[in-house]
């Protein structure tokens, strides 16, 4: 009698494109796509940046200018770079109603811009994942899930509480998106140790080094057709 997870057929992750492209969602600073970028320019990521998608203005305006101090040319929404060039998007939250509403103008662009898939840098809002990108959407967070995620755990909420809790050791997750925050298959974690006397921005240092290694290696086996994912869990070739 075969269990239920063996009863379950794997998914390969669709990747029509070499080198992948790649839709970076943000929210924020822009740390997370400008370590892409920059793993981009060192040969250690076979990757393409097919468009950047901010969710609030203060995003947008920070890419813009990082990208402009780092390239030749800034358009109002294509930007040529020494990275290639590419469509940087604001898509606000703010401007919808519903998260459905939201989510599909983000993954027009999505479609438009040939996207094979969408990496979730520091992106702070829920999304509704359509059929068609079932099981492309990945999203790095800065503790080990399923401990430290959910609603509100994002960015230095997580390592406050990390502290708060005492314990030794944090670190990141890589893991496919499903319909709730932070619960789809986990694809890769490291860790780092958490030390006596540690405030939550040395947490936060300590685990954004792991993170600047995982979400690229993360996104690399993807590429390489080497990661499958049966059921809530992904297994590695
Ligand atoms: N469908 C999915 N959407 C998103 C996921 C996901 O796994 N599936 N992950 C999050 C990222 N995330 C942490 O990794 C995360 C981000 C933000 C929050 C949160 O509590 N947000 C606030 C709203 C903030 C805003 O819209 O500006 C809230 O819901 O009150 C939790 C987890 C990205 N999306
Ligand atoms: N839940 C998502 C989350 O907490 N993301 C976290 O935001 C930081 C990067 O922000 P940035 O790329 O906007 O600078 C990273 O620590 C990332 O893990």
């Amino acid at each position: 009698m075969p269990d239920a997870q063996s009863s379950v057929s794997p998914i390969v992750p669709a990747v029509k494109n070499n080198p992948i492209r790649l839709a970076v969602l943000i929210s924020g600073g822009g740390t997370t796509l400008t370590n892409l970028l920059d793993k981009i320019d060192e040969g250690k990521l076979k990757a393409q940046i097919a468009t950047v998608i901010c969710s609030n203005s203060k995003a947008y305006e920070k890419i813009s200018a990082k990208l402009a101090g780092r390239g030749e040319a800034l358009g109002k929404k294509e930007m040529t770079s020494r990275y290639g060039t590419f469509e940087v998007q604001k898509v606000l939250r703010k401007d919808f109603e519903t998260t459905s509403q939201f989510s599909d103008v983000i993954f027009n662009f999505v479609r438009e811009t040939g996207s094979d898939l969408v990496c979730l840098a520091g992106f702070l809002s829920l999304l509704d994942i359509p059929d068609d990108y079932a099981n492309q959407v990945i999203n790095i967070h800065p503790a080990l899930l399923p401990s430290f995620g959910g609603k509100g755990m994002h960015g230095m909420h997580v390592h406050s509480a990390v502290v708060d809790h005492g314990v030794k050791i944090s670190g990141c997750t890589v893991h496919f998106a499903d319909q709730t925050y932070d619960t789809g298959p986990i694809v890769l974690q490291k860790t780092c140790p958490v030390l006596t006397g540690d405030t939550p921005d040395d947490v936060q240092a300590r685990v954004f080094e792991q993170e600047c290694e995982a979400f690229p290696e993360a996104i690399q086996m993807i590429a390489d057709g080497r990661v499958t994912i049966t059921g809530r869990t992904t297994q590695i070739q």
